[in-house]
């Protein structure tokens, strides 16, 4: 803890929660340098639910709430992270592995600042950017439209989407379909534009959530390699993936998530063999 608080007071001095503060280029932080402080992180979902078996969700039943006043069916809460702490340094590729459900998608989102903390607090350096396999692009606009739209998102000026336009369309290879609306893509192509997009920028903080699932061989590898590139000039890449040989060719570092508490953390060789005999 005394170790966390000292580098705590490197990365955000500020007192409030959940901290993304505009800070300087990735570029001009020294690898080694602490970009993400998770301490002691707890997320809970609110679910609201019928109120009983005998209550499932109908229409009948929805009505007769509304006459017998009872608004709101019955809450329940989801515990999805539960008090999950690690330091992340400038430089550092972070794995994020676990079963269905043990919090992997909801730790990047937190540390994207999507989900507010229930308890403890994130602190990054620099700016995080999700990119999902949903991440939220307009499929009635061309590809085209979807590059310069995704560019500028990012923060980047005409002049840098312009010089960066051709190498996202050569790296998405998805050739002339460029001008079609994304509506008449495959998924596998869908998904390549999208990293093909989020990787033109150099990132501070980049979350992966199983972005890599769905090219097809080639692409897979063009984007181990981009990450690894990522890694050398960029800030720090967190991957959530259910492929452990992606997370072992990519990562340096790895978190295995189990029911939403870190089981064991650190060199990829060791956490997968053990992850793998569980
Ligand atoms: N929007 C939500 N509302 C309520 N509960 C949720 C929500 N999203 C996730 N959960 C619950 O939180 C827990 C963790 O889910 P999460 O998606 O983070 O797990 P995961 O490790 O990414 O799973 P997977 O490998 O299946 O993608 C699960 O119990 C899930 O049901």
């Amino acid at each position: 803890m005394a170790e966390l608080t000292k580098e705590l007071s490197q990365v955000a001095p500020q007192d409030s929660k959940t901290q993304h503060p505009e800070t300087q280029n990735s570029n001009d932080v020294e690898v080694g340098t602490p970009t993400v402080i998770v301490d002691d992180l707890h997320i809970v979902y609110k679910v609201y639910g019928s109120a009983g078996d005998a209550e499932k969700g109908n229409a009948a039943s929805a009505l007769m709430r509304i006459l017998r006043r009872q608004g709101r069916p019955q809450m329940k809460e989801v515990h999805a992270v539960k008090g999950v702490s690690f330091v992340a340094h400038h430089g550092d590729a972070i794995g994020i592995i676990g079963r269905n459900g043990s919090g992997k998608s909801t730790l990047l989102r937190a540390i994207a600042g999507l989900l507010p903390p229930h308890k403890g607090a994130v602190y990054t350096n620099g700016q995080p950017s999700l990119l999902g396999v949903n991440a939220a692009l307009m499929k009635e606009l061309t590809g085209e439209r979807n590059i310069i739209l995704g560019c500028y998102a990012m923060g980047m000026t005409p002049n840098e989407v312009r010089e960066k336009y051709d190498e996202i369309v050569d790296f998405s290879g998805i050739g002339d379909f460029v001008q079609f609306p994304m509506s008449t893509y495959s998924s596998g192509m869908g998904a390549r534009l999208r990293f093909a997009i989020s990787s033109a920028k150099t990132h501070d903080v980049l979350l992966i959530d199983e972005a890599l699932a769905t090219g097809d061989r080639e692409f897979k590898k063009k984007s181990q390699q981009r990450i690894k590139q990522m890694r050398e000039s960029a800030g720090t890449v967190f991957l959530v993936a259910h492929n452990l040989d992606v997370i072992e060719e990519t990562c340096n570092r790895v978190i295995w998530l189990h029911k939403g508490k870190i089981r064991m953390e650190g060199d990829p060789q060791e956490v997968l063999e053990a992850y793998n005999k569980a």
